[in-house]
Formats: structure tokens, sequence, C-alpha cells
């Protein structure tokens, strides 16, 4: 059984972010766990001073020693496995809202960039909340370099309302709210009546949640397979809470469905305006808008494809260790097993480190813990899962010297 790592709760690493960019200081409070920790090399480069006489970059910030602590057992990421090798891979990290896939995903960036891996991290979270962890602007819908990581290191935050704007132009024809005034226009409306069940207006004009994902990963696709990016070896998603994630999976089933729909659609007008050519002489309709649809849908096949590849494509499920959490991570693996999405990591964060005086706060809040690993543990879909335990730390992950403090700590 894998000993545990942990992190003693009295060690508290305070990053003061001085004034020029990553000039940090690291002031660790050595003195109560000097036996555990100690400073193995600090960047001088990052304007670190005393604590270390370094002079190379160092691999790590501190050593810490495994010992083995009263937690369940936990094992290791297997971060050498997701490292080798130059093959493109993709690792999507997903999970309920707010237990740290950002971090998670964000310090995986870092941690293939210090090992050499031109690395891309995606987000499409409308909050922008990768500028928040690398504390460092990278909104704008284009790939913003990050300072620090010793390889490339780029950013992709995606906005959605610009990826549905560009959707809703798709359906949109000469100034038309969508595909059923485009009929009217041509004299079609009541073809339009019949096809209703095909919900032709809701999905053009009104995208389907998980839209904006799928919209947003394929764009993302785009940029890959173009020569300029063939560069980036690693890519890692910070995925969109549970839900919309879940909605995207079956997303492209849905527009696939949809969109062929209407392509067959496009079939009928062309062969109906063709008619009505003949009778009333009008314009043949250019019919921008399906061609642009099957555009759209053979992107997300592509996305569909992307993430149930096996070879290059790895879920990660990152959750913390409550009832509701975990049993929300259950149900998403139930779903992207039924997609067949492959998973096979299970992050748990935020777990109290182990301390010898738990104050009564604490032991209840511990208590929670054990039983929610508990429930990892007997739970059908995740048990079979590599769990990855990450502690809770005492300090706000941002910027790339505390993402690369946490990558330490998880991908091992
Ligand atoms: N192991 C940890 N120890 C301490 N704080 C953490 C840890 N992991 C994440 N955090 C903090 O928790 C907060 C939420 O983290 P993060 O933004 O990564 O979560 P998220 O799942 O991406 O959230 P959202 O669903 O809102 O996008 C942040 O303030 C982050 O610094």
């Amino acid at each position: 059984m894998a000993s545990s790592t942990c992190i003693p709760s009295t060690f508290t690493p305070i990053l003061h972010n001085l004034t020029a960019r990553n000039s940090i200081t690291m002031v660790g409070l050595l003195s109560h766990a000097p036996k555990i920790l100690r400073p193995l090399s600090l960047p001088k480069s990052l304007g670190f001073s005393s604590l270390s006489t370094a002079t190379k970059p160092p691999r790590k910030f501190f050593h810490l020693q495994v010992r083995s602590v009263a937690t369940p057992a936990e094992a290791v990421a297997g971060f050498d496995d997701m490292v080798a090798g130059t093959q493109r891979k993709y690792y999507m990290l997903g999970g309920k809202g707010g237990v740290g896939k950002t971090s998670c995903a964000a310090s995986l960036a870092v941690k293939f960039a210090n090992n050499g891996h031109p690395t891309l991290v995606v987000s499409t979270d409308p909050a922008h909340s990768l500028s928040d962890s690398f504390a460092q602007d990278l909104a704008g819908g284009t790939l913003v370099p990050v300072d620090g990581p010793e390889a490339p290191l780029f950013a992709l935050e995606i906005n959605p309302e610009k990826a549905r704007e560009e959707f809703r132009n798709v359906s949109q024809k000469n100034g038309g709210t969508g595909v059923k005034d485009f009929m009217d226009g041509m004299g079609l409306g009541m073809l339009a009546e019949q096809l209703g069940e095909l919900k032709l207006g809701e999905l053009l004009d009104t995208p389907p949640p998980g839209l904006d994902e799928a919209i947003a990963i394929s764009k993302v696709i785009q940029f890959l397979e173009s020569p300029e990016y063939s560069m980036f070896t690693r890519i890692v998603f910070d995925t969109a809470p549970t839900g919309h994630t879940l909605r995207l999976l079956s997303l492209p089933d849905f527009l696939d469905a949809s969109i062929g729909k209407i392509l067959k659609l496009k079939q009928k007008i062309s062969s109906a305006t063709s008619a009505i050519k003949s009778v009333f002489g009008q314009e043949q309709p250019q019919l921008g808008a399906a061609d642009k649809l099957e555009k759209l849908r053979e992107r997300m096949i592509k996305v569909r494809e992307l993430f149930r590849d096996t070879k290059s494509t790895e879920f990660v499920i990152v959750t913390i260790p409550t009832v509701m959490a975990v049993s929300e991570s259950s149900r998403l693996h139930a779903s992207l097993k039924k997609e067949s999405v492959p998973v096979t990591r299970l992050i748990v964060n935020q777990i109290l480190p182990p301390s010898a005086s738990d104050c009564k706060f604490c032991s209840i809040k511990r208590k929670d813990q054990m039983r929610a690993l508990d429930m990892i543990r007997s739970d059908t879909e995740l048990s079979g899962l590599t769990v990855i335990q990450a502690p809770l730390v005492d300090v706000e992950i941002r910027g790339v010297p505390a993402l690369r403090f946490l990558g330490d700590i998880i991908w091992k």
C-alpha cells in the first residue's frame, strides 16, 4: 500500500508578491518542521533570497520526506507515464464547481512545461479563472504565453459568448432571425411548419447547453490542426463544471442528428427552390448557412472523437472529500463511461493535512472527509480509479511558483 505524502499542517509557505513580476520571496516557516522539510533549491532567477544558495534552476522548492501517516492509502498520479513520449496527448480535468479543476489543470500544465513539453492549457470558463490561477491576464481568446515555466507554456481562454455569437451567425441569413424566417422569405413557411419536430429554431437561434464547450473545443481543434500549433505535445483542458461537460458529451450526437436532418432539409429546399424558380423565376438562394452547419457538424464529430480517443486523451475527475462532491463525481464517471471517454485518475483535492492537535471543527471536518474517502473506496464507479490525494494548503494557489508547488505534490 503506497505510503502517503502529506504537508504537516504547521508548514505554511507564505508567498509575498514583491514589486517586479515573478520576483517572489518564499518564506517558509520552517522552524516548525525543520526535520521534514528542507529547502533543496530556490531559483535566484525568481528573486528568491537567503533561503538557498541554489545557482541552477530548481526542480522543486522543497523536498517532502515520504512518511506514513494514518490517512487512507493514496496512489501516485503516475506522472512518468503522463510525461513520457512526444506524441501529442490531451488531458481534460473536470468535476463539480469549485473543487480545484483550474488549479489542478494549471499545475499539470506547468509541470508538463517544466519537464520539457511545449504545452497549451485551455479554459472555456467565462469566469476567466485561468487568468486568476496564473495571476496573469490571459483573456482575449488567443494564445497567450505564460511567463515562468522552462518550456513554452501558452494559455487560451476561450470566451463561450463569442463562440456562441459565431454559432448564431451561422444560422442567421440576410439578417433574418433564423431558418424559419429564411424559409418564410422563400415562401416555404409551410415546409417549416411541417418540419417543426426538428426544433430547428431552438437549435439555431438559442444554442443548446454545452454548445459553448463544444464550439470552444472545436475551435481548439482548429488551432491545433494548423501547422503553427503543431509544436504542442501536451494540451490540458480546464473544463466547465460537471453539468456542462455532460451536456457537451451528448452534444455531438445531438448536433449530428439535428444537423443531419437540416442537411436533409437542405436537399429538400434545393429541389423545392428549383421548382419555385421555374414557376416564379426567383433567384436560387445560396445556402451558406447549411454549408456552414455542415462544417460545424464535422467539427463536432471531431470533438467527440477527441474525447473518445483512448490513445491520446484522458479525462481526470477532480473532487473534494464531501459526500455531495463524491456522489456527483460518481455520476460524472458513469456518464463518461457511457460516452466511452477514458478515465483512470481521480484527484481528491483539499484534504485536511494530518495534525497532532485537531480543534473541534477540524476533527468533525476530518471525520466527514474520511467518510467521503470511504465512499470512494466502496463506490462501484470510482473504486477502480487511481485515487490521488491533494492536501488543503493554507495559501491560495496563484501564480507559477505556487502552481509548481501544488504540481509537485499532486503530479508525482
Ligand atoms: N489544494 C488546495 N489547497 C488550498 N486551496 C486550494 C486548493 N485547490 C484549490 N484551491 C483554491 O480553491 C479555489 C477554487 O479553486 P479552482 O478555481 O481551481 O476551482 P475550480 O473547480 O476550477 O472552480 P470553478 O468551478 O469555479 O471553475 C481557489 O481559490 C484555489 O486557490
